[in-house]
């Protein structure tokens, strides 16, 4: 056990899929998993492991924002020994051609958050998607025909923000994608730790039309980004 996860040491596989969302760590085990056992359920933060195609699997729920990701990626490395890191989250389109429900892979991602300042001195870290994992995820979702987007992602430390409009025009401007909560911790912590990580993104909603998913599809669904992320941890 660690602090916040109840599963003795094999039971968490090799490879995991993060979603933030508990829910939807529920929905993939039991979608997409075959001999699925619940391995956490410490705050309600499911975790499952079972087999995809045959090969030993676990998907665990992170919560939202850069505090409690890092602590479920640093249990999930240090007292786990996970290798193979894929979130599996939603995100705001910042840009027009960007759509709801397309799936972003996040190459890096730019943060408002003081974490990398703390750990760095200052200087902005760049954090990176393990590039085998990004070549693995785009080639897989060409081949089912999804019209994939690549590029940076903002990182952000809050979902409701005063400055929102100026900001995310201004990120825009520099061709970010979209905004999420966690892929700067999920990369550098991979980084820190010699880890491979990606985050595949499927678009909730759209910033600049307003355009949404319902928290039910939040929730379920969004299974073109699931079956790209499945597929590329076990290739
Ligand atoms: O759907 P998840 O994976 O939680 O991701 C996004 O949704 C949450 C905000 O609603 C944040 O965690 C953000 O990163
Ligand atoms: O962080 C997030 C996630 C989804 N949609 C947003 O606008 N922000």
């Amino acid at each position: 056990m660690s602090v916040h996860i109840g599963a003795k040491k094999g039971d968490v596989a090799d490879k995991i899929l993060l979603p933030g969302d508990p829910l939807r760590a529920k929905y993939i085990a039991e979608t997409f998993l075959e001999n699925v056992f619940c391995y956490n359920e410490v705050r309600g933060m499911y975790g499952y492991t079972g087999t995809y195609k045959g090969e030993k699997i676990s998907v665990q729920g992170t919560g939202m924002g850069i505090p409690s990701v890092s602590i479920y990626v640093n249990e999930l490395i240090q007292s786990y020994d996970v290798q193979k890191l894929i979130r599996v989250g939603t995100c705001g389109a910042l840009q027009q051609d960007v759509k709801v429900r397309d799936v972003i892979l996040a190459s890096t991602s730019t943060t408002d958050s003081q974490m990398n300042r703390m750990v760095f001195g200052g200087i902005d870290y760049a954090p990176p998607a393990d590039f085998n994992l990004l070549k693995t995820a785009y080639d897989t979702g060409v081949e089912k025909g999804l019209n994939l987007k690549v590029g940076n992602v903002f990182t952000s430390d809050s979902f409701y923000r005063d400055n929102g409009k100026e900001l995310f025009e201004l990120l825009a401007r520099y061709n970010v994608l979209a905004v999420e909560m966690e892929t700067t911790a999920l990369y550098t912590l991979a980084a820190k730790y010699n880890r491979r990580a990606l985050s595949v993104l499927t678009v909730s909603d759209h910033v600049l039309t307003g355009e949404e998913t319902s928290a039910e599809e939040r929730q379920t669904t969004f299974n073109d980004m699931i079956e790209v992320a499945l597929e590329t941890s076990i290739k």
